[in-house]
């Protein structure tokens, strides 16, 4: 079974890729597998797309193995697309998923349930040595819930209802979720060379 890095500290994301990647006999190791802590990357970019390069590029260069990255984000219509590619750190550098979620509340405190729409956004960027990157997006429309409900997933997905659907995310089944997903969306798009690897 071939191993495939995915540079992600997120346990959440992790555990999602495997669970999406075992039907491609690939084995993911996240950076939360490795005895040596991976230092921190910096997402200096200004969008989902050049923070999953800066991620699978800074890791590919350190191992010399292929290396998948998604930088992932929830779009809020009514905050003007935040929190963005902020989401981890909207309430805070220590990136606490319940602050988050309360600071996205209160800012929608007043805002009637037509207009909280919203989408999670994930850029997968697939990295190897000696090769272009390349990078897909997935998305997943949907809108903020008018309270927190569930407990499964991670992230901002007690406050996120999928269209289509009258439950958030968090009260999806993992099956559920990862047959719907940003994610599940923007792996769709990298299939092909998945395919290659297992
Ligand atoms: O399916 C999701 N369900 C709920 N929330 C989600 C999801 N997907 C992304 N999100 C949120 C979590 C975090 O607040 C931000 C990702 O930030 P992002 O920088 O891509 O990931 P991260 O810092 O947690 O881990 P890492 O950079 O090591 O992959 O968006
Ligand atoms: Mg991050």
């Amino acid at each position: 079974m071939k191993e495939l890095i995915v540079a992600t500290k997120n346990s959440g994301k992790a555990a999602e890729f495997r669970e999406m990647f075992s039907k491609y006999t690939i084995e993911v190791k996240s950076l939360l597998d490795f005895d040596d802590p991976v230092n921190d990357i910096e997402e200096t970019g200004t969008s989902f797309e050049e923070n999953a390069a800066i991620k699978s590029e800074a890791i590919c260069s350190k191992f010399n193995v292929p290396v998948l990255a998604d930088d992932s984000g929830l779009v809020i219509d009514a905050l003007n697309g935040e929190p963005g590619v902020y989401s981890a750190r909207y309430a805070g550098e220590e990136k606490d998923d319940q602050k988050n979620i309360e600071k996205v509340m209160a800012k929608l405190k007043d805002v009637p349930e037509n207009d909280r729409t919203a989408r999670f956004i994930c850029a997968i960027a697939v990295s190897r040595p000696d090769k272009e990157t390349f990078i897909k997006v997935g998305k997943c429309e949907g809108s903020i819930a008018l309270e927190e409900r569930g407990n499964h997933g991670f992230g901002y997905d007690p406050i996120f209802i999928p269209n289509g659907s009258n439950r958030t995310l968090a009260e999806h089944t993992p099956e559920e979720k990862n047959s719907i997903s940003h994610r599940k969306n923007a792996i769709l798009q990298v299939e092909g060379w998945l395919k290659a690897q297992s």
